[in-house]
C-alpha cells in the first residue's frame, strides 16, 4: 500500500521549552481527500501545522509525508502551507505576485529567476482565485479576504501534492468561501490532500471527506465526516457544550446523535 500523504504519530511539541502545546498528537491523511481540523481556540490545530510543516522540532513523535521525513518533502516542495493571518508580516513589501512567485522557489535553478513557465504558473494560479487584478498590489494593501486568495494562489502555484490552510475561511464573505471550498474540492479530485482548518461546523458534511477533533492540545480522533461528526464528540470537543445544541452552529444535516 502507498504511503499516507501525511502521517503524524505521537507527536508532543512545546514553545520554547514551555509546557507542552501539543500533547502526544496522531492523525493520517490518506491521498486526494480533504480533512477539517476542528477544534475551540487554543486547542492546538496551529501548532499542528507549523509542526507539520517543520518550524517547530518534536519533543516526541514524528511526522511524515508521502514517506518522507518533513525535511525532505519540504525541500521537495511537496508541501504547500496557508498560514493564520496573524502569522504573515504585511508590512513587508512584496506584491502578490511576489509572493505567488516563492511558490515556485522550489523549482526554480540556483539564481531563482522565475522561467517563462514559472511565470505562466504564477500567473495562472493568480487567475485561478481571482487575483489577477491585485497582482502588483504590496500584500499590506489587501482586503482580510484578497490575502487569503493570495496565499491560496502561492499554494496553487507550487503544485503540492499536500496543502494545509490555517482557517482559510475567518473573515471571508461567502463567495470567497464558496470559491475556496470549490477549489479545494477540485484540488483533492485531481488527487491532492488538504488539511484545513475552520471554526464553520455548518460546511464540514459537504466539503470534508474527514474530519479531525482537536481538543486541550491533541487529536481527540480522527476519521470518515460521519463517524467523527456525532453529538458526543462535539461535546467533548467544545468543552462539554456540544455546538449541536446551538441552532446557529448546526451542520446543514445535523449528524446522527448517539
Ligand atoms: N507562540 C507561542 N508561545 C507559547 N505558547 C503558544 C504559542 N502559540 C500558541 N501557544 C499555546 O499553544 C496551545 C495551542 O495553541 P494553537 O495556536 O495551536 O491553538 P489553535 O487551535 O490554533 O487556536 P485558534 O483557533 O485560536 O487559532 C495553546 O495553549 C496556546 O496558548
Amino acid at each position: 500500500m502507498s504511503a499516507p500523504a501525511l502521517d503524524v504519530q505521537g507527536v508532543s511539541v512545546a514553545y520554547g521549552g514551555g509546557r507542552l502545546a501539543l500533547r502526544s498528537a496522531t492523525l493520517t491523511l490518506q491521498p486526494g481527500r480533504i480533512c477539517g481540523l476542528v477544534g475551540m481556540n487554543g486547542a492546538g490545530k496551529s501548532t499542528l501545522f507549523k509542526t507539520i510543516m517543520g518550524f517547530l522540532p518534536p519533543l516526541r513523535g514524528q511526522v511524515q509525508v508521502f514517506g518522507q521525513p518533513v525535511r525532505q518533502a519540504q525541500k521537495a516542495g511537496v508541501i504547500a502551507y496557508v498560514p493564520q493571518a496573524e502569522d504573515v508580516d504585511w508590512d513587508f513589501p512584496v506584491s502578490v505576485r511576489d509572493v505567488v512567485t516563492m511558490g515556485r522557489q522550489g523549482r526554480m535553478g540556483l539564481l531563482r529567476r522565475p522561467s517563462a513557465s514559472d511565470r505562466d504558473a504564477v500567473q495562472a494560479a493568480l487567475a485561478r482565485v481571482s487575483m489577477a487584478d491585485f497582482a502588483e498590489r504590496q500584500i499590506g494593501e489587501l482586503s482580510g479576504g484578497q490575502r487569503k486568495r493570495a496565499f491560496l494562489a502561492r499554494a496553487l502555484a507550487q503544485d503540492a501534492r499536500l496543502l494545509l490552510l490555517d482557517e482559510p475561511f475567518g473573515g471571508v464573505d461567502v463567495g470567497t468561501s464558496e470559491a475556496i471550498t470549490g477549489l479545494l474540492r477540485d484540488l483533492a479530485g485531481s488527487g491532492r490532500s488538504v488539511l484545513v482548518s475552520t471554526h464553520d461546523l455548518g460546511t464540514l458534511e459537504t466539503f470534508c471527506d474527514d474530519v479531525a477533533l482537536v481538543a486541550d492540545r491533541t487529536v481527540l480522533t480522527a476519521g470518515p465526516t460521519a463517524q467523527i461528526l456525532t453529538a458526543e464528540n462535539l461535546a467533548l470537543t467544545f468543552g462539554g457544550r456540544s455546538p449541536l445544541h446551538d441552532p446557529a452552529r448546526i451542520p446543514a444535516r445535523a449528524p446522527e446523535v448517539r
